[in-house]
């Protein structure tokens, strides 16, 4: 069912009511919403780089691109009953309380109805995965598998799942220079990708918009993935001058290839020559487990994910050690090889002049 205008009302008042301000991502989030709710698409000219405020209000809404009306509506309606929940009967994790220190700057994590959710929230970069959001995921990834709930979600806040790695990365060069960045690097990556191979619950995506790079190939290792008709996957590495990574080089043809065949030219033709797939062809693949209309994604998926989440917890997670565990050592031996590889090729010309393209404006994918 999708959110009505009694609901979206009814929502706008709640806001008001909030007893806790919920900051300012939020409120952003918030005020973006309800515009592309209201009026669609950001029809405002861009304001000027100093004034801040109003700056950062259009981009949180030209962040939402053009993300239909109706969807906005009920995403502003979950949006607020998210908040409205979190303050009576949800915990909004505080992985900072733990740490000693703040809480993520770039995903939000809620936990509720023994779900915990975990959101790329950098809307305005199309939840690009900065370097210090590898670790925030890593953390949050940590902390879920330790907390009561039974089942981890992982998502995207705005029109976006993720674009992938924040090609920014690539020029924060520490003192030992280049190399030393290609070798920490594929330290973080081998880590990154081992805390999905090694994650012990049920791990859903929920992926609400277009996915890329390594947003797509480590879905490999989720249990489930959902997908909006609006979700598309796309791995441009032989763009980038990059090469497969997330175990993709493994899961891709074992996923998508023919049952008697080793190869897959499904998975070759994504992994090699960039072919970007719609949610229907990747469902078709087999990379999607189901695809919702838009329209009714968000509502269809929680309400499903809140009756698996009822199911007893350790059953489902020794059900997932049985089917995953033969494949882990595979995965890990994949993994290594796949940063290793990745280490030269982010030293090599083709890689370096694809980034300064797309840095310095002259290239998207
Ligand atoms: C030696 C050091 C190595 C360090 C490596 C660390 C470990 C990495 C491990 C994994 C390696 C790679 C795997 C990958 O993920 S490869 C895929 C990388 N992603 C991309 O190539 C996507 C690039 N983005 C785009 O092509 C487009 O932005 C888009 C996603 C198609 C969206 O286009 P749009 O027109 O709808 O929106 P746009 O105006 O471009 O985007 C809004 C702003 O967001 C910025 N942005 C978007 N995506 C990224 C990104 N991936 N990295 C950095 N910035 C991104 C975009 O530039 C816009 O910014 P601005 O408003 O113009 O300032």
């Amino acid at each position: 069912m999708r959110a009505s205008q009694e609901d979206f009302e009814s929502a706008m008042n709640q806001v008001k009511l909030l007893k806790k301000d919920p900051g300012n991502e939020v409120k952003l989030r918030l005020y973006a919403l309800y515009k592309q709710a209201t009026e669609g698409p950001c029809n405002m000219p861009k304001p000027g780089v100093f004034d801040f405020i109003n700056k950062a209000k259009w981009d949180a809404w030209n962040a939402l691109g053009s993300l239909p009306k109706e969807t906005a509506r009920q995403n502003y309606v979950d949006l607020v009953s998210s908040l409205t929940s979190s303050s009576e009967s949800s915990t909004q994790v505080k992985p900072g309380a733990d740490r000693g220190q703040q809480e993520y700057e770039n995903l939000v994590v809620t936990s509720e109805d023994g779900i915990t959710k975990i959101m790329f929230n950098r809307p305005t970069r199309k939840n690009a995965i900065s370097t210090q959001m590898y670790q925030e995921i890593m953390l949050a990834l940590k902390a879920a598998s330790k907390d009561d709930s039974t089942i981890t979600v992982v998502t995207g806040n705005g029109d976006y799942y993720c674009s992938g790695n924040d090609l920014a990365n690539f020029t924060d060069i520490p003192p030992g220079g280049v190399e030393e960045k290609a070798k920490q690097s594929a330290i973080m990556l081998r880590d990154f990708v081992g805390t999905f191979i090694d994650f012990p619950k049920p791990l859903v995506a929920v992926v609400n918009g277009p996915a890329v790079g390594i947003s797509v190939t480590i879905l490999g290792l989720f249990d489930a993935v959902y997908a909006s008709d609006r979700a598309t996957f796309h791995t441009p590495f032989s763009h980038l001058g990059l090469s497969p990574e997330g175990c993709a080089s493994y899961t891709f043809p074992k996923i998508m290839g023919p049952a008697k065949s080793c190869f897959s030219f499904q998975a070759t033709e994504m992994l090699i020559f960039g072919k970007k797939l719609t949610a229907g062809e990747a469902c078709a693949q087999g990379l999607v487990t189901e695809v919702f209309p838009d329209s009714t994604f968000q509502k269809e998926v929680w309400t499903r994910l809140k009756a698996y989440s009822k199911l007893p917890p350790n059953s489902m997670r020794i059900s997932k050690q049985v089917i995953r565990n033969m494949e882990k050592e595979k995965l890990h031996a994949v993994n290594a090889e796949e940063s290793s590889v990745l280490q030269e090729r982010w030293l090599s010309d083709e890689c370096i002049n694809a980034t300064m393209n797309f840095l310095s404006k002259k290239a998207k994918l």
